[in-house]
C-alpha cells in the first residue's frame, strides 16, 4: 500500500474529496492533533499540530458542531475567543453571526437552532479566533442549497484576506472545486491518492464560475478520479 504523503500549501485552500469511509475525517482529525497515526507523522510548519494549536491558531468545525448546549450562540464564539485569549474587534461576533446567516439568532440555545443553523454557528465559531489553519469536515453537510451557495461566496474571501490555511473535507464535487486552490481525490479505504488536481479558476468566484466550461472540466476530472479510485483493487485494512 502507499503510504498518503500530502503537503498543504500555507495560505492555500484544499478539498478532501473520497468515497465514505476511506479516512477523510480520520485524516482530519490528524491534522488536528486528535488522533494519532499509528504509521508515519503530522507536520505543521515543521512541528507537530499541538505547537499550531498554541502559536497560529488550528479551529475546526466538524460534522457535528459540538457547541455548549447552555450558552446561546453568541455565548459560543465568545467561548471560543477567551480560550484563544483573542478580543475581538467592536461588532465582530455579530458581523460573524450576520456572515453564517444567523441574524436575529445571536442570543438563542443550540436546541433552539435547526441543524444547519447549529453548523453555521460552528462555523462563525471556528472564524472567530482568526486561525491561521482552518479544518472543515463536511461543513455544510445540513445547510440548505441557497444558504450554502452564499456561504461558498463569504467564505472564501475571508479565507484569502486573512490568508488562512484551509483543509476542507466535503462529499460535494462541485463544492471542492468552487471553494478550493486544490482537489485531492482519495480511493476507498485504505485510502491511496488518485488524483491531485489544481483549481485554476479566478478568484473571487461568482456563483456563476461554478457553471463555466472550465469548472465543468475539473468537476468531471473529479468525478474520473473518483471512479478511478473505486475501480482499484483495494486490499481490506485487516490483511495489511
Ligand atoms: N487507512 C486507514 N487505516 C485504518 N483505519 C482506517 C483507515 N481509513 C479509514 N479508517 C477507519 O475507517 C472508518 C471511517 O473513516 P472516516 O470516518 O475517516 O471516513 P470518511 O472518509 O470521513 O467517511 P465519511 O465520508 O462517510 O464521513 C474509521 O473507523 C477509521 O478509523
Amino acid at each position: 500500500m502507499r503510504p498518503v504523503d500530502l503537503t498543504f500549501s500555507a495560505g492555500r485552500t484544499t478539498a478532501l474529496v473520497g468515497p465514505s469511509g476511506c479516512g477523510k475525517s480520520t485524516l482530519l482529525r490528524m491534522i488536528a492533533g486528535l488522533e494519532t497515526p499509528s504509521a508515519g507523522a503530522i507536520e505543521i510548519g515543521g512541528e507537530p499540530p499541538s505547537q499550531t494549536l498554541r502559536k497560529a491558531g488550528l479551529s475546526v468545525a466538524f460534522q457535528d458542531p459540538s457547541l455548549l448546549p447552555w450558552r446561546s450562540v453568541r455565548g459560543n464564539i465568545e467561548l471560543a475567543l477567551g480560550l484563544a485569549r483573542r478580543r475581538p474587534g467592536p461588532d465582530e461576533v455579530d458581523q460573524l453571526i450576520t456572515l453564517v446567516g444567523l441574524d436575529g439568532f445571536g442570543d438563542a440555545r443550540p436546541a433552539e437552532l435547526s441543524g444547519g443553523m447549529r453548523q453555521r454557528a460552528a462555523i462563525a465559531r471556528a472564524l472567530a479566533t482568526r486561525p491561521g489553519l482552518l479544518l472543515l469536515d463536511e461543513p455544510f453537510g445540513a445547510v440548505d442549497e441557497l444558504t450554502r451557495t452564499q456561504l461558498a461566496q463569504d467564505l472564501p474571501r475571508i479565507w484569502e484576506a486573512r490568508g488562512t490555511t484551509t483543509i476542507l473535507v466535503t462529499h460535494s464535487v462541485s463544492e471542492a472545486v468552487h471553494l478550493s486552490d486544490r482537489v485531492i481525490v482519495l480511493s476507498p479505504r485504505p485510502a491511496e491518492i488518485v488524483d491531485d488536481i489544481a483549481i485554476d479558476l479566478p478568484r473571487p468566484r461568482p456563483e456563476t464560475a461554478t457553471r463555466s466550461d472550465e469548472a465543468a472540466a475539473l468537476v468531471d476530472r473529479v468525478f474520473a478520479g473518483l471512479a478511478k479510485g473505486m475501480a482499484m483493487d483495494r486490499p481490506t485494512l485487516a490483511a495489511q
